[in-house]
């Protein structure tokens, strides 16, 4: 990546999207700074997917600006901001491994695509597949592996990419609860062991209380809400912050 030009990584300006007509997102704002984990909360539709994808460069808005590491994602030259977007790594919902690909290819090309060389690519790819107890399912296609194992590799993929800023969509929703558990807390070692740059959707309010460093809430493609978990959890002021605070006592 290029050397850093500012104290944020990742910002989104006014930011619209339509589906069918309808307003997805409708005007959001938000910035995550260089270190900082921010949480992204709100009600199943609101826009949090939408958003990361956005930001991630996977769909262009129909208005405002992202910006990766000052540099505005939608104005470069498609090459360019393929760049760009690939020092922004993303786990999605479920694991979306190539499938006549190994698992140790699989992990590489995301390092590969950030522009890292492929021996390098390979050996980062074998390093966290390694750390995230993997190293035994290397030769493995992705149809071989359990649905945590799955999500495991699409980590090891993010981060043999050294991105600037991680995106985490959910990654547990799609998991049995103690498998959830599990992932959950192995996102919670990571995050604070790497101190890389992250931007985390989630609904579990415990989690958030003790990795993110802001709660940004959304609703009906809106920021509604924002500030310190701690803060935002006991003294809500948006209708969004009192249903996860009544949540989050319960
Ligand atoms: N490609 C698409 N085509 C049409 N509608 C879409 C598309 N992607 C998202 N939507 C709609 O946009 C709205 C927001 O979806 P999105 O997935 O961003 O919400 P979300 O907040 O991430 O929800 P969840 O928490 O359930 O994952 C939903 O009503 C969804 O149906």
């Amino acid at each position: 990546m290029a050397a850093a030009r500012g104290p944020f990584v990742l910002e989104a300006e006014g930011l619209v999207r339509h589906f069918g007509g309808r307003p997805v997102l409708d005007g959001v704002s938000l910035s995550v700074a260089r270190g900082e984990t921010v949480i992204l909360m709100g009600p199943s539709g609101c826009g949090k997917s939408t958003l990361l994808r956005c930001l991630k460069g996977l769909i262009q808005p129909d208005a405002g600006t992202v910006r990766i590491e000052g540099e505005d994602l939608w104005a470069l030259p498609e090459a360019r901001r393929r760049d760009l977007a690939a020092h922004v790594a993303m786990v999605f919902q479920r694991p979306q491994l190539v499938g006549h690909l190994s698992v140790l290819e699989n992990t590489a090309l995301g390092a590969a695509a950030a522009g890292i060389p492929w021996p390098e690519a390979y050996e980062r790819a074998a390093m966290w597949l390694s750390a995230l107890e993997l190293g035994r399912h290397l030769d493995r296609r992705p149809a071989e592996l359990s649905g945590g194992e799955g999500q495991r590799v699409a980590i090891a993929r993010a981060l043999a990419a050294d991105p600037s800023v991680v995106l985490w969509d959910e990654p547990t929703s799609h998991l049995d609860p103690m498998l959830a558990a599990d992932l959950l807390q192995l996102m919670e070692e990571l995050i604070g062991r790497l101190r890389t740059t992250m931007l985390v959707v989630t609904h579990q309010p415990g989690f958030t209380a003790r990795v993110g460093d802001r709660l940004i809430l959304m609703d009906r493609g809106q920021v509604v809400e924002s500030g310190p978990p701690a803060r935002v959890l006991a003294r809500p002021t948006s209708e969004v912050g009192r249903r996860l605070a009544r949540l989050a006592a319960a």
